[in-house]
């Protein structure tokens, strides 16, 4: 998997780094750890960013605390409220953790 795509109401918050993680269900866990991933809006296909890929823990909905809603730069009850709306039915959930790629950084590599 070589991309990812976030709502547009996320993006602000990635790019200004206080968005450090996205929790999504099992279609969205086989990133290779290390990858670089670009980034584009769900509703547009915008590019806007690449992400390196940290680590990708599973988690249950019901395991959501507030250092995840904090990581997310959310409250508890807002981020549970965003995945059940996302992920209406679902339980298994995995946390993405990422970093933003500075492009000058990437290219020093
Ligand atoms: C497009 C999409 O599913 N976006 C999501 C889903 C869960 N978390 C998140 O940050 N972004």
């Amino acid at each position: 998997m070589t991309e990812i795509t976030f709502y547009q109401c996320f993006q602000t918050n990635i790019l200004n780094g206080t968005k450090t993680i996205t929790i999504r269900d099992a279609s969205e866990k086989d990133f290779a750890i290390g990858s670089i991933v670009d980034v584009f809006t769900y509703e547009q296909h915008q590019w806007f960013a690449k992400i390196k890929i940290l680590a990708i823990t599973p988690i249950s909905y019901h395991q959501l605390n507030d250092t995840h809603a904090s990581q997310e730069n959310m409250t508890l009850p807002e981020l549970k409220q965003v995945i059940r709306d996302i992920y209406p039915n679902t339980d298994q959930l995995y946390v993405i953790h990422y970093q933003l790629v500075n492009e000058e950084e990437r290219c020093r590599q």
